[in-house]
């Protein structure tokens, strides 16, 4: 079916924002990536969900370039950037957050966040030296745009606070502010609810949608079920380094090897069943 095919009947078909091509990704013998291909179009909530040692953190180091791949391809909005660095990639418009959070030791919240956004600077050297009016009007122009964007992620510790003496959830999402001060079209978040409570994971799935509707392409792993199917509209299901499912997340969570290997046990994957319910509230339905 042509793309004209598509459009004459209605159907929307957004330009492929991540294209994952057979990749692959060997430590020591051990395949942590084995042939993995995802796609993920343009303004997608993606999660890649499975259990601990999946491949999945090296999927996303993969495409974010701080991993090599052995072998297969990455694409960014249709260009090859398989063999870029970290810094080429995140000038194409790739941020992301960690599992293990990495903030400046010593800096505050709003310094934290100013540093995501000095990949986006045009000030020169000598401007910032000379402190020249540009080089003032970009940094204050930096602080606002700083602020802003700790208001959006929720944070509403004094931006004067150090950092890392912030509670978990609140240092989860400073990560996240400072991802977005460097004007990413793609955002991958590495766990970004773990350690938090329900209410603070919803919040997160909530700016998670709100960032999709201002045209980003998101891409997580999580292990949150209930946040993983109310929030993303698909999922790749790892396991041992392969892709054992994909598609819409419930249908996903639902084949019968994905449960027992990403649950490991019948009595786990009766959870998923429990949280639904929780989320539908007594009446099911
Ligand atoms: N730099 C590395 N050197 C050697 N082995 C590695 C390296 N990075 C990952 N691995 C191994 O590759 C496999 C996949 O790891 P990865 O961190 O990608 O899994 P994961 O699905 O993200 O797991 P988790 O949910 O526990 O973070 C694991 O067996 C891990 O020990």
């Amino acid at each position: 079916m042509t793309a004209t095919d598509s459009e004459s009947r209605g159907v929307q078909t957004a330009p492929v924002a991540v294209d994952i091509s057979h990749l692959t990704k060997t430590f020591g013998g051990l395949a942590a990536v084995d042939d993995v291909t995802i796609s993920v179009p343009e303004r997608r909530i993606h999660g890649i969900l499975g259990p601990n040692g999946a491949g999945k953190t090296t999927v996303l180091n993969m495409v974010s370039g701080f991993v090599s791949a052995d072998a297969g391809r990455i694409d960014v909005f249709g260009e090859d950037v398989t063999r870029m660095k970290p810094f080429q990639i995140a000038r194409r418009g790739v941020a992301r957050t960690y599992q293990n959070i990495r903030l400046f030791p010593g800096m505050t919240v709003l310094e934290t966040v100013i540093a995501g956004a000095y990949l986006q600077r045009s000030s020169t050297i000598l401007g910032a030296i000379l402190l020249s009016p540009a080089e003032r009007r970009e940094r204050r122009e930096m602080r606002d745009r700083a602020a802003e964007l700790l208001e959006k992620v929720g944070v509403r510790a004094d931006h004067g606070t150090l950092a890392e003496t912030l509670s978990y959830g609140d240092q989860r999402r400073v990560e996240i502010a400072r991802a977005l001060a460097t004007n990413p079209r793609v955002l991958l978040l590495d766990e970004p609810t773990a350690g938090m409570n329900d209410v603070e994971s919803e919040a997160v799935g909530l700016l998670l949608r709100e960032l999709r509707d201002l045209g980003l392409t998101l891409i997580l792993i999580e292990h949150n079920m209930r946040l993983v199917e109310e929030f993303c509209e698909s999922v790749s299901v790892m396991n041992s380094g392969a892709v054992l499912a994909q598609g819409e997340p419930t249908w996903c969570l639902e084949q019968d090897d994905v449960k027992e290997a990403y649950f490991g046990k019948r009595s786990d994957a009766a959870r998923i069943a429990t949280l639904r319910r929780a989320r539908r509230g007594p009446g099911g339905a």
